[in-house]
This record gives structure tokens, C-alpha cells and sequence, in this order.
């Protein structure tokens, strides 16, 4: 369907066999269907991942962003038969507003500037990492949230922009042990497309459909993509012709195709120049057929991928050079990427490169009788004001558990709050991994 939620919201269901006193049998302990918890573990790996995020986003000058998840439907709504579009998690608010969860960054950051207006300086470097949603039916068990990061160049007409932000996914790679033997970029520019359509003419208004149709050919037979691009008014000459195009690997190839007055070669030509300049030319390689699944790109389009083929794409993106114009706003070159926090986990654990990322603490504080559990909170204050964490035992505990708590917790040391010590100001401590014991004053306690 459209995605729009027409069918009259069922009536809530009675809660599970709710006892006078509101007591229920078990609520569902699971999140809703396709969404994640994050317990301590699992955000222990998504924090890792995400400062690497920040960190690449900060090594490149640029600003972090945020929008409000929910946005009006209206940001979303494009006319391309785009899939993001069916699977739009939208519903009517109860202000009778048609609104949705945010499938992508994109359209609120064009917002935002539009917003801004002619208070920003341009060029804008931005980023931001934020979750996103869809709404598919469940038949395929896919999830319905990820988090992205996104990074975007405004005001930037020259493929320097592009260049740059692929730069930046380099890096990430790097940063995490991602070698250029394990993933590529497949780089092309939607202008090639243009300009084989326009061999044909075949009318602007259905390049979006068309880019959207191509996008789907590895994931739909062949012959199904011809009888939708007939469908947008193609012919079979134009279709054949631009399949041929699309099979192209080669700039060279393509240039005798196209030849070399047009945009696509330039701005390809100068990319992968620059490409060099950056030290990453391993990293990329043209491939025509890639053309993202995201109508308002313009120009130059880039989808990392796994060189074993075992994964869907890691991270994509592109020029999008009408997206402010088509919200109303000033015509604004712009051009970013995404980057979802799913298939690159899955990458790790295949290149067995997940972090080891377990919990640190350096003190676990506690008292070796309940009359000082007032000594240990004070101790564990003092150590806390020289910015030293603290797990302070809050109960009194026989020190058998306190022993395991601290293994648990990958406690660096103990500190035992005892009465005999404490009547010289001084404190026991071990250093739990060699054992090592010994008591100290307070004030030297560091
Ligand atoms: N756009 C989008 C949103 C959520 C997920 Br999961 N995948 C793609």
C-alpha cells in the first residue's frame, strides 16, 4: 500500500488477565516487533561504535545536528515509488496532523537550513547520528529502527564535497580495522543517466522513477525492471540502451559512450583524481549501476559494500542539489551520506573484528561493618572528586560477594572501610589483579 495507515485504528486490546488490584500475569517483556534493546552490553558496543562516529565527524571539522524524531508526513511524501516511502511509519496525531517517524536525516536537515535561512554561513558541515524507521510488515522479520550516522557538505557545488565525505568513511573503516581488501566503494553519478535519457528523451520528471526502477536490478528480475521502466514511457531502444550503459565498469568505456563534453565524465574524472590526492583510490572503483534508492540524488552517487558480497550495502549517499529548491528553499548545492549501525556489526563479527569492550571500573568501595557504611560513602566521595569512578557496595555483603562483584565489574582495586583502620584515617586496599594489599591514609589515597 501507500504506507498511509487507512485502516481504522483497532480498539486496544483488554490487558492480559488484569487482576482487580491491576496486576497482570506478564506483561510482554520483548520491545515491539523489529525495534532493539539496548542493554548494558550491547550499548557498551554501540557507544564504541558511535564515538568512532563522532571522532571521524570531529577529524573533519564538522558540526553535530539533531532533529525531532517525528516529522511532518509531508517531509517524506515523494512521488518516485520509492521504498522508503512505502514503508513510511506514519499515523494521524491527535491534533488530526499526518505525521511519521523519521525513515531518514536527510529532508529534516533541509528543513533545518531552510529554517536558517540566510543566517548560515555556507559552506555547512554537519553531522548527526540519530535513529530511523520503517514500517514494514513483519512477514520479512526485518528490523524497523536503525541508527544513522549521516554527514552532510551544503553549499559546496564541486565534487571536492563528495570527495571529502568518502574520505571521511575511509577513515571510519581504518579507525575500526576495516582494510580496503575488505570493502569498496562503487561510485557513479546519476548525470550519466541524465544524459542517456536525454539521447532518448525521455521526460525530467520520470528521471527520479527511473533511478528508483534501476535501483531495484539486482533485487528484481530483469525483465520486471524493463516493464517498469516501459511503464514511466520508455522505449525498448532506450531501455536496452541504458542497461548497456549501466553494465559499464570503466570511465574509459564510458567515455566513448558518452563522450567527453558531458558533466558525468568530468565530475567523475575529477573525483577520482582527487581520489589519488587522498591516498584512497583503492577504496573506489566506477561501477554505473550504482544509482541509490533515494530519488533527489542529482550527481555523483557512492555505496560502500563488502567485498565478499555476503552483506547489503554498509553506507551510501550522494549529491542531492534540488532537495532545498524542491522544499521551497534557495537553490543550495548539498551532498551527504548515511550509515547505518547494522551492517557494519555484522562486518565486524564476520572480519572478526568486534571490540572487546567490557566494563571499567577502577573502586569498588566497601565497608567491612555496617556501622561504617557511612565511612565507605565517604571514602568512595573523595576518590569520585578526583574523578576516579566507584562502585560502592551498598548493603553489607559477606566479602565472598564482594570479591565476585568486583570480577564482575573488572574492578581495578578494592577498598575496604575496617574499623581498626579507620581509627587511623587510613583504609585497606588490594589491587585485584596481583593481589597486591596494603593500608593507606586517606589523604594519600590516589
Ligand atoms: N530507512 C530505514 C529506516 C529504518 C531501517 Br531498519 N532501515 C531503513
Amino acid at each position: 500500500g501507500s504506507g498511509r495507515s487507512g485502516a481504522l485504528s483497532a480498539p486496544p486490546l483488554p490487558p492480559a488477565s488484569e487482576g482487580e488490584d491491576n496486576t497482570v500475569e506478564k506483561i510482554d517483556v520483548n520491545p515491539p516487533k523489529g525495534t532493539r534493546d539496548f542493554p548494558p552490553e550491547e550499548m557498551r558496543l554501540r557507544n564504541w561504535l558511535f564515538h568512532n562516529f563522532r571522532e571521524v565527524s570531529r577529524l573533519y571539522g564538522f558540526e553535530e545536528v539533531d532533529f525531532p524524531v517525528l516529522e511532518s508526513e509531508s517531509l517524506f511524501i515523494r512521488k518516485a515509488g520509492e521504498e522508503i516511502r512505502d514503508q513510511l511509519y506514519c499515523f494521524e496525531d491527535r491534533g488530526n496532523r499526518r505525521v511519521a517517524l523519521r525513515p531518514e536525516l536527510t529532508p529534516s536537515l533541509a528543513r533545518l537550513i531552510i529554517q536558517k535561512g540566510k543566517s548560515l554561513s555556507l559552506p555547512l558541515k554537519w553531522f548527526a547520528v540519530g535513529q530511523c524507521w520503517r514500517y514494514e510488515r513483519m512477514t520479512r522479520g526485518r528490523r524497523r529502527e536503525h541508527y544513522q550516522w549521516n554527514m552532510d557538505i551544503i553549499g559546496v557545488p564541486q565534487v571536492t564535497a563528495e570527495a571529502e565525505l568518502i574520505s571521511s568513511m575511509v577513515t571510519f573503516f581504518k579507525r575500526i580495522g576495516i582494510t580496503a581488501s575488505d570493502v569498496g566503494f562503487k561510485v557513479s553519478s546519476r548525470k550519466v543517466l541524465q544524459e542517456v535519457l536525454r539521447l532518448y528523451s525521455v521526460s525530467k520528471d520520470s528521471f527520479g522513477k527511473v533511478c528508483i526502477i534501476i535501483d531495484k536490478i539486482e533485487k528484481i528480475p530483469v525483465d520486471e525492471v524493463k516493464k517498469e521502466l516501459k511503464s514511466v514511457g520508455m522505449s525498448d531502444m532506450a531501455i536496452e540502451e541504458l542497461l548497456q550503459v549501466l553494465s559499464v565498469r570503466s570511465l574509459t568505456k564510458l567515455e566513448e559512450i558518452l563522450g567527453s563534453e558531458g558533466e558525468a565524465i568530468a565530475d567523475l574524472k575529477q573525483l577520482f583524481s582527487l581520489a589519488e590526492k587522498f591516498g584512497y583510490s583503492e577504496w573506489i572503483q566506477f561501477d554505473a549501476s550504482v544509482v541509490r534508492g533515494l530519488a533527489y540524488y542529482t550527481g555523483i552517487v557512492f555505496e560502500g559494500f563488502d567485498r565478499e558480497g555476503k552483506l547489503r550495502a554498509i553506507c551510501g549517499g550522494g549529491r542531492y542539489d534540488q532537495l532545498l529548491s524542491t522544499f521551497g528553499g534557495d537553490d543550495i548545492p548539498a551532498c551527504g551520506f548515511g550509515f547505518g549501525d547494522a551492517v557494519i556489526v555484522e562486518l565486524l563479527k564476520e572480519k572478526g573484528l568486534l571490540p572487546e569492550v567490557g566494563l571499567e571500573v577502577e573502586n569498588i568501595v566497601c565497608a567491612l561493618d555496617v556501622d561504617l557504611q557511612g565511612a565507605a560513602a565517604t571514602v568512595a566521595t573523595i576518590l569520585r572528586d578526583k574523578g576516579q569512578s566507584v562502585d560502592l557496595v551498598l548493603e553489607s555483603k559477606p566479602l565472598k560477594w564482594v570479591f565476585k562483584r568486583a570480577t564482575r565489574i573488572n574492578a581495578r582495586r578494592l577498598i575496604l572501610v575496617g574499623n581498626t583502620e579507620w581509627q587511623k584515617g587510613m583504609v585497606g586496599v588490594k589491587i585485584l589483579s596481583s593481589g597486591e594489599q596494603y593500608e593507606i591514609k586517606l589523604d594519600d589515597l590516589e
